[in-house]
Order: C-alpha cells, then structure tokens, then sequence
C-alpha cells in the first residue's frame, strides 16, 4: 500500500460534515473515499447508516473491490453502494408500498418498446409538412423524441422549458405533446422506463411532503463519487436521501463535466452543493499518480481557460513516471496511427525489458495499451478501415464499425454497379442494393413505393440508370420525380466505370447532390455531419488506396472478414473522448485537433454565452481525453490546406514549448533551485513550479497573440499570429480575442472585428 499524502489524510480523518471534495483525474479518489470509509467505520459509525452513491455499476464494482481490498481482515461490516438508479429503484417500491405511486405491469421497457410507441405517436402528432420527413427518417426521428423524453426526466424541468433549451427548430414544437401522450401511454400501461427509475420516485417525493418524511434522514453518512457529470433529478434524490440528517461527501473533478448530454452541469459541483448543503469542508486531491509533469502542465494550460471553474492545478506527484507528450501534423493521420501501433506492436514482441524507443519515446507497449480517443465516431472511419487492412486487432466501444453504417453500406452499394457485380447477383440480393441505393440520398418515396421501385429495378441485370431515367413518375410530387431521374442519370454514368472506386463516390454524391440529400433528412445538425463524415472518411480511404470499384469491393470484403474475426485478440481501443470517462491507458492518441472536431463546430449557437459554454464543455472534452495517458500523449493535427481542417484553437492554449522545457526539467534527476528557460514563462508555470520548489526565470509573458510561441505556424489559428495581412485591409495586429472574434489594428489606423469561423478566408500571416 503506497504511503498516503497529506491531502488524502485530510480527507480521510475528516470531521463529520458536509465535504466537497474537488480531485484531479488519477489523483486515487476511490483509494481515499474507502480509506475514509475504513476510518469511519473504526470510529464506530454505522455502516447501515451509511449509503454509497455510484454512477454506474462498472464504478460500483470498482470502488466495491477497492474497500473490500482495504477494510480485508478487519472484521468490519461495509456500508452498502449503489448506483444511483439502484437506489431510485428502491425507493420506487418504497413510493408503491405507501401508495403514492402505482404498481408497474412487466420488466422495465426496452429501448425498442420506447422507440415502437414513440414511433405511433410521431406519426399522429407531426404536423403535415414534416410527415414526408418523418416518413423517410424514422431512425432519426425516434431517437431524437426519445432523447427528449429522457431529457425532460433527467432535468426535471416541463417539457416546454426543455424545448426551448434544446434549441429546436419551431417545427418540432409537436415534441412537447408527444411528451405528454408518452407518459398518457405509459401509466395507462403501467410500465416504466429505466428513466423511471429516478424520475418517478424523485418527482413522488417532491410533490409529497409526507413521502419526504419516510425516506429521508435514515443516513447518516451518504458519500457520492462523479458529483461532476450529476444532473437535476440525481442532485433532487441526494438531497431527499440525505435530508437534515446525513452528512454528505460528493467527490468529483468540475473539469471533467462531459456529460452534458444527459443534463449534467458544472454548476452542480461548483456552486449548488456548497448553497443547499451548508457551506461544506472543501478540501482537494490535487496530485496526479497517472501522468507526469509534462502533461499535467499541459492540463493546467488548456483548462486554465474555462472561466468559473475551481481554481486547481493538477500536480504529477514525485515518483510518478514521466509522460511524453507529441503534437504531430502526419499527412494522414490513420497512416499515423498505424504506424505507431506498428511501433508498439514491435517493441511489445522484443521479448527484452521494456524499452523506451529512441525515436518516438513510445513504451513499450501490448496493443491493448494504446487507445484512439475520437471526438466524433465518424472520425474513426479511415483509422478503422486502415487498422483492418494492416490486420492490427482493435476494439471499437458501442459501436458496430465502420463497414457496418448505413453510409457505407449503401455505397459498397453503388460500387458493386460501378464494378458490374450486379449483373450476375441474384434478384433478392440484388432488390436489397436498390433499397439502400434508392435511400441514398433518399428519392422520396413511400417505404412501400421505394420497395417497388427496387424491385423493378432488380428484375434487370443492367441499364438501371436508364431504366430510372425513364421510369414513370407522372404521378409523383414534383421533388421525387426529380430525384429519380437526377439518381438515374447518376447511375447511367457509373455502370460498369473504370473510374477509381473513390472518384466513384465523389461523382455519385454531385451528381446525386448527396450531401444536400443528407442534411435536409437529418434533425440535427450533429447527426447530418456525422454521416457526411463516414462518407468522407470512407471516400479518404479508397483514395489513398487508389483502386478501381472492382479492386475496392474484393478489398472490402476482405476487410469485414477480418472484421468479424476481431475479437478474438487483444487490440487498440478506439473510442469517442465521452466514453473514455474514467479510464486510462498507457499510450493515448487523440486525432483531430483542428477546429473542425475541437471545438466541434456542428451546432453553433449565435449567442455569445452559449458560445462560451460550448467552447468550455469542448475544452473540457479535450482535458478529459488528455489526461488519460499515463506514458505518452499524441496530439494529431494534420497537414491540410483545406480551411475546414484549420488547427484547434486549443493548441495554442496548451503551451506546448513552454510544458515540454518545464516538464523535462522538473523531471530531471538534477534540478537547479532556479530553473532558467527558453520559452515565455506563464503564471500557471510559476504556480506549478513554485510548488515543486524551484523558481523560474524565462523571458516574459508573450503579449496575447503570441500567447504560444514555439508552437509551429502552420499549427497556430491565424488570429495566434500576431501580426496578419488581410485581403482588402493590409497589415495589421491582434489586439484582443474572445471566443468568437478577433480585433485588429490595421497600420492606416482602422480597428476591425473579424470572426474567428472565417478569418483562414482572409487573412494571412504577415
Ligand atoms: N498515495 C498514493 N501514492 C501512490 N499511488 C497512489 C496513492 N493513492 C492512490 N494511488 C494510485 O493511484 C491510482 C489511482 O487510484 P484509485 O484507483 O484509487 O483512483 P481512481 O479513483 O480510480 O482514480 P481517479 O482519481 O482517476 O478517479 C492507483 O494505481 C493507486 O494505487
């Protein structure tokens, strides 16, 4: 057992009061909360008197393991832990028993009940001009109503107030009725959700002061772990649960709030526990055993950022390993990544002690080490195809892989005609090919309609575009009308091409005006740019093999054999930042730092707070990604011209020069009382060292536009330049930034704002 620090003493010998416990990633929370466990339990505190709140049951199974571990041999009973729907489930019965709410018919409903009767519903509640719409996107359309039921239930506020919060276009208004014929047809069936399970219960118990009665003050001790990623509903039950009596200890990291999603807020941790639980003992973990100087420093930069939050540094303790940190433009980042797993895979073989390899700094490494943090699943599409075709095992987290989408689906789809695979296949297989074609980009037709369609067409072996061409579609409205013999004309051009399997693709999505068909179908604005993304991902990636349809389609097939073989070996992990909450690896790659992917641009609200919240969860999103490397960080950003791959504001912020020179020296075995350094010292620096004892001295802090220095110019934003040159204006400097724009001093005199979205468009480094 590793010698506790000081500030996990503190906590751990505690008084007996509220606590507020703020704690870095790594910095042993769970190792801390059981040791107080431990030390209260000693005391002769009574462990049926103390409740442990978990977010999930993989924490649940975690944290049980941990106290187990650490109250063995004591002969001490434990205190229970659940989860928080655990425990909402109970007071649930609790609710039946006393009659305050009805008995429940079956198991919980599964999410295909919900989406089947959310499904009805829409179809009798949509208005009529978006039935065609509904029609033609019912995945879309299901899950989006049901996230807002879920929304609704985790936040507690009226279906009408959500709406507003959401965003939506007007013409979803008729969400909020479909909130209330759910829940009509719910209770009219007695079933519940495994929403319910929280939302019921909390709701009985607010609206029922004697239930209050019953169910609170029975604790004395309730501990809660990730109070930072609570919403409205899990806060209500916490404070119903613990009444006046409980003392309440909530562990959680303000910084690592992502889970914005199912209505959590930083707001929680920063400010409502302290409000309605009696200004509580704060106390911190502050050290990291995770990762080493470099990183942490990297952390404190990027995150020093956000306004409002808990002003903590997070600190490598001594003794922890050195973590390596790479930002690196690769022209391809999935060739990259290959490449480094490539790497890894070498060294892990080299049967030697484990080695730091010169070039890359890489440790040695089993794949399983390595983990792809993405921002957005589509991201992982050419990674995916790449780690395939190099036959490297991975693991891709709820997700079914990329050659499974509906995008690239249907496009196998179309290079199956372009290669003239087609002609030979049998009619079923055949109508099947049509089905996904006539869908992408939808024509327009009814499900039946549509069906008829690629039945007809699958009756030929060939000449479908002008089959399509010349189909009959006077009874048509004029919109599908078009769109078939638009796609006619498309796949007139493709049958039998010797064009290259990507060129395929880029001419079908202009003749087809693909994308345009994409983004009116979605209802959001996140889930049309996460299709055209796999489709541009998917496209990237036959490019870069530059092979025809025939080619192509003999690779991919190849590529789902070896897909559904994984498994069977130990691999990568590829997975979005959201779900890397909680884990670590040895090795984490986070590609696409570019203003595209971090921040993600794909809902940008037009006023200025909402902006500023947005960029902070971004920022958050990164922080959590980040510091989940315990020996080597990689930051990709790669080479582009291409505006919409601009590199991530970010970048700049993380002072990559300055936490390079400071961390290796920190880490070094002879450190000096006053570090000299190269790079512009910051204020974060100074803290971080001066609690390391060691002064700093460095040439002064760079004015705002020069804020990161040593960071490549081709990876620093344009308004990071300093002084610029514009199109029409000339030369000038930044003055001052804030998350949307920039101001600059032109030399003739003029001061003018710019907007950071478009700047790459006219402006230039001077
Ligand atoms: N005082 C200490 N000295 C050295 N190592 C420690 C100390 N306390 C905890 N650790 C180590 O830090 C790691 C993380 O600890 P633990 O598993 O308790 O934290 P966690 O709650 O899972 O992590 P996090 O803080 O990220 O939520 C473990 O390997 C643990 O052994």
């Amino acid at each position: 057992m590793p010698a506790l620090t000081d500030e996990q003493h503190a906590i751990i010998t505690s008084g007996y009061e509220h606590c507020l416990i703020t704690a870095v990633a790594g910095s042993g929370k769970t190792t801390t909360l059981a040791w107080r466990i431990r030390h209260l339990l000693e005391q002769g505190h009574d462990p049926e008197r103390m409740l442990i709140l978990m977010f999930n049951r993989a924490a649940r199974a975690d944290f049980n393991r941990k106290l187990l571990d650490i109250t063995h041999q004591t002969g001490l009973a434990l205190p229970e832990i659940r989860t928080y729907h655990a425990m909402g489930f109970r007071l649930y019965k609790r609710c039946i028993r006393e009659g305050y709410l009805p008995p429940y018919q079956g198991d919980i409903l599964r999410d295909g009940e919900i989406h089947y009767q959310v499904w009805q519903l829409s179809r009798a509640l949509v208005p009529e001009e978006l039935q065609g719409e509904l029609r033609r996107g019912k995945k879309e359309f299901t899950e989006t109503a049901a996230n807002f039921i879920d929304w609704v239930k985790s936040t507690l506020s009226p279906p009408e107030v959500v709406f507003e919060e959401l965003g939506y276009d007007d013409k979803y208004r008729y969400l909020i009725d479909l909130f209330h014929s759910f829940e009509q047809w719910r209770k009219g069936s007695h079933r519940i959700s495994y929403a319910d399970m929280l939302y019921e219960p909390v709701l009985a118990i607010h609206q029922n002061p004697p239930l209050q009665k019953l169910v609170g003050n029975k604790m004395d001790l309730v501990m809660v772990d990730e109070y930072q990623d609570t919403n409205e509903i899990q806060h209500l039950l916490l404070r119903y649960i613990a009444g006046d009596r409980a003392r309440v200890t909530v562990v959680g990291d303000p910084d690592q709030t992502i889970y914005e999603f199912r209505g959590a807020k930083p707001e929680f941790i920063l400010q409502r526990f302290a409000n309605e639980f009696d200004d509580p003992t704060e106390l911190t973990l502050s050290y990291t055993f995770r990762y080493g100087h470099r990183l942490a420093l990297l952390a404190d930069h990027l995150i020093s950022h956000n306004l409002g939050r808990k002003d903590v540094l997070c600190h490598a303790h001594a003794g922890t390993p050195e973590t390596r940190v790479y930002h690196e433009s690769p022209n391809d980042e999935a060739d990259f990544i290959v490449q480094l797993v490539q790497r890894a895979q070498a060294a892990a073989n080299d049967t030697g002690p484990a080695t730091e390899q010169p070039d890359s700094g890489l440790p040695a490494s089993t794949l399983g080490d390595v983990a792809v943090l993405v921002r957005v699943w589509s991201q992982s599409v050419p990674i995916e195809l790449r780690l395939l075709a190099r036959q490297i095992p991975y693991h891709i987290d709820a997700n079914k892989g990329a050659l499974f989408t509906r995008e690239v689906e249907a496009l196998t789809a179309l290079l199956a005609l372009a290669a003239g695979d087609l002609d030979g296949m049998l009619q079923e297989q055949r109508r099947e090919l049509f089905r996904a074609i006539l869908r992408f980009p939808h024509v327009g037709l009814r499900e039946g309609e549509l069906n008829d369609m690629a039945q007809y067409l699958a009756g030929f072996s060939g000449g479908w575009g002008q089959l399509l061409r010349n189909a009959d579609t006077s009874h048509l409205k004029p919109l599908p009308a078009r769109k078939i013999s638009k796609l006619g004309g498309a796949l007139g051009e493709l049958e039998h091409s010797t064009l290259s399997a990507a060129k395929v693709i880029a001419q079908y999505a202009q003749a087809t005006e693909l994308y345009e068909g994409i983004r009116s179908l979605a209802m959001t604005h996140e889930s049309a740019d996460e299709r055209i993304g796999t489709v541009k991902g998917f496209q990237r990636y036959l490019a870069s093999l530059d092979v025809d349809a025939p080619r192509a389609l003999a690779h991919l097939r190849q590529l789902k054999d070896q897909a559904n073989r994984l498994g069977e070996h130990d691999g990568i992990h590829l997975s979005t930042i959201h779900r890397a909450k909680g884990l670590e690896w040895p090795v984490v790659v986070i590609p696409g730092l570019q203003e595209k992917y971090l921040p993600y641009s794909a809902r940008q609200s037009e006023r200025d707070t909402d902006l500023r919240t947005h960029i902070e969860s971004e920022r958050r999103l990164l922080y959590v990604g980040m510091t989940r490397a315990s020996r080597a960080l990689y930051l990709l950003t790669p080479a582009s011209d291409d505006p919409e791959q601009a590199p991530s504001r970010f970048l700049g912020e993380l002072c990559l020069p300055l936490c390079e020179e400071l961390g290796a020296a920190l880490s070094g075995p002879d450190r000096p009382e006053t570090l000299r350094l190269e790079t512009p010292v910051t204020a974060i620096a100074k803290r971080y060292a001066r609690r390391e004892d060691v002064g700093l001295e460095g040439p002064s802090i760079a004015p705002a536009a020069e804020a990161s220095p040593g960071i490549p110019p081709s990876c620093r934003p344009i308004w990071a330049h300093g002084r610029l040159r514009h199109a029409v204006f000339g030369t000038g400097l930044v003055k001052a930034e804030d998350e949307r724009s920039f101001e600059v001093a032109f030399e003739d005199g003029r001061r003018l704002n710019f907007s950071k979205k478009s700047a790459h468009l006219y402006f230039s480094p001077a």
